[in-house]
């Protein structure tokens, strides 16, 4: 394998700013430090650019079922957009079906997957019952097929809901198996009713998507979840945080101990509910649940990261075409596919409307998108880090480039972009997966079969007391 030296480039970590070169040998970082050119088969000059562990999105749906349709995106084109972003590692959400063994879905799963991606990936499973079956099956899932989270639905009723003696259980189990569980949190029994009460005074346009799920409903099943976990001593995570009476939830029960993690995306941070509105059906464009917020929760996401209120940041890229897809719900607000394309917009946006203009640290940058999730999700150090011994991720990121978001020059597979128009400074120029190039100089130079499948580890059999992986703190 070739023997790689990244020169001259200012490393980045959770940690630490520094000037110094990288040295890569057989996929992972062999030194950092200067005097490392010896025997070293390419030089790759960094001058002026950053060098930033690879992107972790721990939140993505690539070939899903979802709403009468499938995502747009599989794992080829998602992971190849993911990379061109900066992303070099994934997890995916694998659903379950109720009545089926939970390891016919990760078979499916894998069959998406293996031999498709362009970048590691591990997944997620979702839990939406709980019997004899399901608990037979879930220690050899934890432990021998590395999926350490759980991920339980408080909406969507009818379609992936989950009761609350469900996600009680769900907990329990996680527990004595050291995984983490994880909520949609919304509570989706009332959104349904209004859903029915819009729907009977005709109101069909997207807008009265995010009107019937208020931001009190986050809220409310947010701070439920957080009472349940702290009850059943489980660690808990809150995906795609919108508005500030879940931020308020989750830094409650922090402060209280609970073992509490939350997450927002990029979305959230930088559009809000007047998108809905656009004329012509295009508010289906910004359907996603639970829903774009007034503008002022925008304020508190961000000062949720910086202060460490909320820890991650994924994309819940579930990508669905403006036409086809969205239109499936023309005449019904309820019928339009939630989610949208932002796997390959993430990391930019992130840098650019966070540390360009001063809303974090180029620290709690590195952390959020990548380090956190790392540790959190049983990746840490082989993911997440720029160290010696860890897997060669990088991101070489040219601070100063500048870049206007728009379908036309996007990889992923999908007829819209949700930020169109939006520039955004700094941008990844080059990318490495275990020290081979994905991206290079802005051209996909990888294989669509070059990505590997991630077993993670339980949280609680790492060498080290409980939860100190995750909870160190961001600097
Ligand atoms: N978020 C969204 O609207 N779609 C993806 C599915 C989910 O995460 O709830
Ligand atoms: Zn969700
Ligand atoms: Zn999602």
């Amino acid at each position: 394998m070739a023997k790689r030296l990244i020169k001259n480039g200012i490393i980045v970590t959770a940690a630490d700013t520094y000037k110094a070169d990288v040295l890569i040998e057989d996929g992972v970082i062999a030194q950092i430090g200067f005097g490392l050119e010896e025997n070293v088969s390419e030089i790759i000059d960094a001058e002026g650019k950053y060098v930033f562990p690879g992107g972790i999105d721990p939140h993505t749906h690539l070939e899903m079922p979802f709403g009468g349709t499938v995502t747009a995106d599989d794992f080829a084109t998602g992971t190849m957009a993911a990379a061109f972003g900066g992303t070099t590692t994934i997890i995916d959400f694998c659903l379950t079906t109720k009545g089926k063994p939970l390891s016919e879905s990760i078979a499916a799963w894998h069959k998406k997957a293996d031999g498709k991606a362009a970048i590691d990936y591990g997944f997620h499973l979702m839990i939406g019952e709980i019997n004899g079956e399901v608990l037979a099956e879930l220690p050899s899932i934890v432990a021998e097929e590395g999926i350490t989270s759980l991920k339980v639905f408080m909406a969507y009723k009818h379609v992936f809901q989950a009761d609350d003696g469900t996600l009680f259980r769900t907990m329990l189990a996680a527990k004595e198996l050291g995984a983490m569980v994880m909520v949609h949190a919304e509570n989706g029994d009332v959104i349904e009713f209004l859903i029915q009460k819009a729907l009977e005074a005709g109101q069909t346009e997207p807008i009265y998507h995010a009107l019937t799920r208020p931001s009190i409903l986050e809220g409310e099943a947010t701070g439920r979840a957080a009472k349940l976990a702290a009850l059943a001593g489980a660690r808990l995570y809150v995906v795609h945080v919108t508005c500030a009476e879940a931020v308020q939830q989750i830094a409650e029960a922090r402060l209280q101990g609970v073992d509490i993690w939350g997450e927002t995306c990029p979305q959230y941070l930088v559009l809000d509910k007047s998108s809905l509105e656009k004329p012509d059906f295009e508010g289906a464009k910004y359907v996603w649940s639970p829903p774009l917020r007034e503008p002022f929760h925008q304020d508190v996401l961000w000062h949720a990261l910086s202060s460490g209120q909320l820890q991650t940041l994924g994309s819940d890229h579930c990508s669905f075409n403006f036409e086809g897809q969205k239109d499936l719900g023309l005449d019904d607000f309820s019928k339009i596919p939630n989610g949208g394309p932002t796997i390959e917009d993430r990391f930019s946006l992130f840098y650019s409307e966070g540390v360009h203009k001063g809303r974090i640290t180029l620290n709690q940058f590195a952390d959020i998108v990548s380090t956190r999730s790392a540790k959190l999700f049983g990746l840490f150090p082989q993911k997440g880090t720029i160290a010696v011994g860890s897997d060669a991720d990088i991101v070489i990121f040219d601070p100063l480039a500048q870049r206007t978001l728009s379908v036309k020059n996007q990889h992923m597979n999908v007829d819209y972009n949700p930020f169109e128009g939006m520039t955004v400074t700094g941008q990844p120029v080059s990318v490495m997966s275990r020290g081979e190039f994905v991206i290079r100089d802005r051209q996909f130079v990888g294989s669509l079969a070059a990505g590997r499948y991630l077993k993670r580890a339980p949280f609680h059999s790492a060498n080290e007391p409980l939860s100190t992986a995750a909870d160190a703190p961001a600097t």
